[in-house]
């Protein structure tokens, strides 16, 4: 209850925080704080509760287990004695929905059990009558039935009278984080949670639980079917690809993941390429504007989950990567989902493919009126790539060019005006204003204070035609200090 008072103060106190806010823009970012931060506190809320649920005692796992490194299921054996009633047969099916709240629900075990007599064997009137488990945080006594249940019990005849029962629990009874926390030093952060590709269950783990990394793979692997690997990410990345560096906790190496997002199959290897299940929903946003005939140009393509399903709505696909890898399964994924007809595949750096290949076909398609979208996902460099732009289809505007490309383009932000901030940088690539020509989305909340954005615009004829050429800025390289990739977390 503390805590609760404890939660709903800091939430006031959040709350209070958005409202002194002045900007609009300032108001989305801070308000995306404060969710985030309300969902943790929600969270260590829920685990708060949860913690002094099986704090009573009786489904922790035994104290020998703390500090095991090697996983020893039996070592969690245990017996333990929790409340009983006895029920007739005849009515045990109605009686049991009845007093649902308030039965024994553990993975694996039977709630309703067959009577034994005191000296072990079943009882002379086995078949009459059968044992339904209770919880022991909801029934202590024969008192502690709530109204509703009593009068159920009363009306079908069944006394109100508690029986002890011994019952074995196992390792398979427990569930992952009750088993972790048991292991794991006390009262240090028993995080179980991992993002899931395919076969594969990726975490990253806190320093304090690495010496039982092995024993949490294999428990998240015992723990949840379909789940065969178990990866950690290492501290290190290639900052270029996108991809992490991981080491395999549990189960086997196969890093091939098949996977399927918005009903679009993707294979790939996730120790080589780039993969996110946190962007399904934006990549399904931008997929929902396309219609059958646009050009999408997809310069961060990755293995294709911008660029297959709009190969699959009936666009034309420019797909780009630099990561062989990814332009590997890229291609194999075109295949798969049977759009590699639609789908021209480049292995390029993202200036190049758009002052080479994009260039040479952008003339023709802006002739035309079917939309052309331009899809550049790297958030930590994105919109530095965008002075690609900058005089590409050279000084002289040809007018019956009018069929400009609306631009979709990431960018992280640190910033507590992330709207302005990424607005800013896009316009500083591009060298002109885009106030009132733009809309920002807010995609993600990456990390506390940093956010996931979107820039869409219509890319501005005066951009495209210009003598301002990127190549020209020899003196405005931009800062290596800029250029540096960001956490592969994110
Ligand atoms: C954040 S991932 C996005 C992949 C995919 N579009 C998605 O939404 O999942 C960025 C991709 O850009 C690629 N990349 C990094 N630097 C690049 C560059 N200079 N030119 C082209 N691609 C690059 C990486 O290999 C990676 O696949």
């Amino acid at each position: 209850m503390a805590a609760g008072w404890r939660g709903s103060g800091r939430l006031l106190f959040l709350l209070q925080k958005y409202r002194s806010c002045v900007s609009l823009s300032q108001k989305v970012n801070q308000f995306a704080r404060i969710s985030l931060q309300f969902s943790t506190l929600v969270q260590s809320q829920k685990a708060m509760t949860d913690h002094s649920q099986t704090d009573v005692g009786l489904y922790k796992p035994p104290p020998t287990v703390r500090g095991m490194t090697e996983l020893d299921r039996a070592a969690f054996s245990q017996i333990v004695s929790v409340p009983a009633i006895r029920i007739p047969t005849n009515v045990l099916n109605k009686v049991v929905k009845s007093l649902k709240k308030v039965a024994l629900q553990r993975p694996g075990l039977k709630r309703v059990v067959e009577e034994h007599s005191e000296d072990g064997n079943k009882d002379s009137s086995e078949g009459e009558h059968r044992l339904l488990l209770l919880d022991t945080n909801s029934i202590t006594s024969a008192d502690s039935f709530g109204s509703e249940e009593a009068e159920a019990l009363k009306a079908y005849g069944v006394p109100q009278e508690i029986q002890k029962y011994e019952l074995k629990l196992t390792y398979e009874n427990l569930k992952s984080e009750e088993i972790l926390r048991a292991v794991l030093p006390e009262g240090q952060d028993v995080t179980s949670g991992f993002s899931r590709v395919g076969h594969i269950a990726h975490m990253n783990l806190r320093d304090h639980q690495l010496p039982y990394r092995k024993l949490i793979g294999q428990v998240i692997i015992d723990k949840n079917p379909g789940i065969t690997c178990v990866v950690n990410k290492t501290n290190t990345i290639d900052s270029t690809y996108r991809n992490f560096q991981m080491e395999v906790l549990a189960g086997e190496s196969n890093m091939v993941a098949k996977v399927r997002e918005n009903g679009v199959f993707y294979e790939f290897d996730f120790s080589h390429v780039y993969w996110n299940p946190r962007l399904s929903t934006e990549h399904e946003r931008i997929v929902s504007l396309l219609q059958r005939g646009d050009t999408v140009v997809d310069v961060f393509a990755g293995v294709g989950p911008f660029a297959i399903p709009a190969a699959r709505r009936g666009c034309e696909v420019l797909a780009n990567d630099l990561n062989p890898e990814s332009f590997r399964w890229l291609q194999h994924n075109a295949k798969l989902n049977k759009v590699d007809r639609n789908i021209t595949s480049f292995n390029m750096d993202g200036r190049g493919f758009i002052r080479g290949p994009v260039q040479e076909r952008l003339p023709a398609l802006m002739k035309g009126s079917q939309k052309i979208h331009v899809v550049m996902n790297l958030p930590a460099l994105a919109l530095e790539f965008l002075d690609a732009f900058r005089g590409l289809l050279g000084p002289e505007p040809d007018q019956s060019l009018d069929n400009l490309p609306q631009v979709h383009c990431y960018g992280f932000s640190k910033e507590d005006d992330a709207q302005r901030d990424v607005v800013a940088r896009a316009e500083a690539s591009l060298k002109t204003s885009l106030q009132g020509q733009c809309s920002v989305h807010l995609v993600r909340n990456v990390a506390p204070n940093k956010e996931m954005m979107r820039v869409s615009f219509t890319l501005p004829r005066g951009v495209l035609y210009s003598t301002h050429t990127r190549d020209s800025d020899v003196s405005e390289e931009p800062n290596p200090k800029k250029q540096k990739c960001e956490n592969p977390t994110d």
